[in-house]
């Protein structure tokens, strides 16, 4: 059970849950995910996928993806290892089982960086314990200048991902929130906003019945 944080008060247990951000390529999921992860104050854990993909020039191994070749994501898969995969822009993503159920063990929280492929999967597994947002930009072609200003990737691959960007923005609303990234402060104040609220939820505050009771013994006691 996670000690409630949101609110000052320390006593009232609740469920872990997972927060997932997807949105097509360039909108800005791994800037967000990454700030609120990094803030330490939200107790947020980060899961790191595995990719075929090839690194980019700014990513670190084992810190933004473990890269490993097909044959290795294919023993992965075999070993049940992944608690979800897809192929996404024709390389293959998944998320390691094992940190997953570590964390929420420890009924603590985690945020995914996944597409809306694995977002399903996610969901039908976990149900309840999940919170989905989607992030759409605020037009496409900031779309396009995001991932030219971004310049990791060459020009074939982000024409790749604009192209496939038309069908990921059709899956938001299969997700419980959309922000459109625009100002990117204003975004991630919505994000934060999101996690509050969600932690708040009266269903996952399981310590709610037993503080209840202490507060009527006490009002009984006068
Ligand atoms: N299903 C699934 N998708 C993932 C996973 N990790 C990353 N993705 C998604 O794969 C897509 C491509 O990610 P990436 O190669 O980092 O490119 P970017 O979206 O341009 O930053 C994005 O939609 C990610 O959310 C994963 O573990 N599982
Ligand atoms: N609100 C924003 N305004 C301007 N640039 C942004 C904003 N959000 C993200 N970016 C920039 O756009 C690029 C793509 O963002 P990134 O987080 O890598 O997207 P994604 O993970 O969705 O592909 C990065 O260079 C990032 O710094």
């Amino acid at each position: 059970m996670t000690q409630d944080a949101t609110q000052g008060r320390p006593d009232i247990a609740r469920r872990g849950l997972i927060l997932i951000l997807s949105s097509p390529s360039g909108a800005g999921k791994t800037t967000l995910t990454r700030a609120i992860a990094q803030d330490g104050g939200w107790g947020l854990d980060l899961s790191i996928s595995v990719t075929t993909r090839a690194r980019r020039p700014s990513e670190i191994d084992g810190r933004h993806y473990r890269f490993i070749d097909r044959e290795a994501f294919e023993d992965l898969r075999a070993r049940d290892d992944l608690l979800e995969w897809a192929e996404v822009h024709g390389n293959f993503y998944g998320t390691p089982r094992r940190p997953v159920e570590k964390t929420l063990g420890q009924g603590r929280d985690m945020i995914f960086d996944i597409d809306y492929q694995g977002t399903r999967q996610v969901r039908q597994r976990l149900q309840d314990d999940v919170v989905t947002v989607f992030i759409l930009p605020p037009s496409f072609s900031e779309l396009r200048n995001r991932l030219e200003r971004r310049a990791e990737d060459a020009p074939e691959t982000i024409e790749r991902r604009l192209a496939n960007a038309r069908n990921e923005m059709q899956r938001w609303s299969e997700y419980d929130y959309v922000i459109v990234n625009d100002d990117l402060d204003e975004s991630f104040r919505a994000l934060q906003a999101i996690l509050t609220a969600e932690r708040l939820k009266r269903t996952r505050r399981t310590g709610l019945p037993g503080f209840v009771d202490g507060l009527l013994a006490e009002a009984e006691r006068g």
